[in-house]
């Protein structure tokens, strides 16, 4: 998206997620429930329902990929397209990511995308999975993380790209990255969003443990800015969002760049090494075990 400076903030897809998007509804609007004009109009795609208030300036981005909202190629994909359609509509200013699904804001990475795969896959995954990241990273909009349920890894790098989080008060709801328990290791990327986030030695505990915290812990290692009662996060999250709304946006957009252009920018640097560590790491047999008992494990908890 182009800055009144002419910087050009977020970077352009490298992917072409058009393609897997063929025979879905992307795109379609719809009217929002006893909606009437343009403003209260929905639009999105199979699994990201955004609702505009082009009054406000303010969307609300939810997904739903039932059951817990993992993150398959497609919800990226899809993720991806929404967010650039709301950057490139001068009306919009901020966006409000929450879950349509109850009680998971995202389980993370889809493991079935990364289980029993070729490596083909895992890389084009993984390329997604990065591209989501930059762009919400970099996003010129304001992003606000409505947390309505549990946000682990994946769901938490999700989480910590958007400006600021606000977490339902539910012990069940706990939110972290958990990757060393499923044997597996957080890029550099992510280590590097977690520390600028909670510091240096709270990422250095919390990642080698995969700590997954719950709301007043979280709230007590910065990773969450508000910690409300469920029925309040959404209200929560539009007066947080009308906080960063009052800044003019330039500054806001240069400093929130200035901020964060460095970490984005070693991604960038290194994007395909990136890719080759995930697809070699991933599709080693030791891993492979490893997240197939994991998903058997999640499987037969059920119930
Ligand atoms: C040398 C190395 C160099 C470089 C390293 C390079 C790369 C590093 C490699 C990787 C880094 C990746 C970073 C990110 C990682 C991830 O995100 S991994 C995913 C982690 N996620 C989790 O651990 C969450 C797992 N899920 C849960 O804990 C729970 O499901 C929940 C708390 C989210 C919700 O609980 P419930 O509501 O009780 O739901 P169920 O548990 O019954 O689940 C319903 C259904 O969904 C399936 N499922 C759950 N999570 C996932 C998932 N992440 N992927 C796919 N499927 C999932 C679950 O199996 C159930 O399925 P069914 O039984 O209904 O078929």
């Amino acid at each position: 998206m182009a800055l009144a400076s002419g910087v050009r903030f977020a970077p352009r897809a490298l992917l072409r997620p058009w393609a897997l998007l063929r025979g879905t509804t992307l795109g379609r609007t719809e009217p929002a429930a006893g909606g009437g004009g343009d403003g209260a109009r929905r639009f999105g795609s199979q699994r990201v329902l955004v609702e505009p208030d082009a009054a406000s300036g303010v969307a609300v981005m939810k997904l739903r990929n039932p059951p817990v909202n993992a993150l398959s190629l497609e919800l990226l994909t899809e993720l991806v397209i929404s967010l650039e359609k709301l950057e490139n509509d001068k009306t919009f200013r901020g966006i409000i990511l929450t879950s349509d699904c109850p009680r998971v804001f995202c389980a993370g990475l889809d493991l079935t995308e990364i289980c029993g795969r070729n490596p083909a896959h895992c890389a084009e995954y993984w390329k997604a999975m990065q591209e989501l990241w930059l762009r919400m990273y970099l996003s010129s909009l304001v992003l606000v993380a409505a947390i309505n349920g549990a946000c682990p890894a994946g769901g938490c790098i999700i989480a910590l790209s958007c400006d600021c989080r606000v977490l339902a008060d539910n012990p069940k709801y706990r939110i972290g990255l958990n990757e060393t328990l499923l044997g597996i290791i957080a890029p550099f990327w992510l280590k590097d969003t977690y520390v600028n986030t909670i510091g240096h030695r709270a990422s250095e505990q919390a990642l080698q443990l995969g700590s997954l915290f719950p709301p007043a812990e979280a709230l007590q290692v910065g990773l969450v800015d508000q910690v409300v009662p469920e029925d309040q996060v959404q209200s929560t999250a539009l007066s947080e969002m009308a906080r960063w709304l009052a800044v003019p946006d330039h500054a806001r957009q240069l400093t929130k760049n200035m901020m964060r252009k460095a970490t984005a920018d070693r991604l960038l640097r290194q994007r395909d090494a990136d890719t080759q560590n995930f697809v070699s790491f991933v599709c080693r047999d030791s891993i492979q075990k490893s997240l197939q008992a994991y998903l058997e494990k999640l499987r037969q908890r059920k119930g």
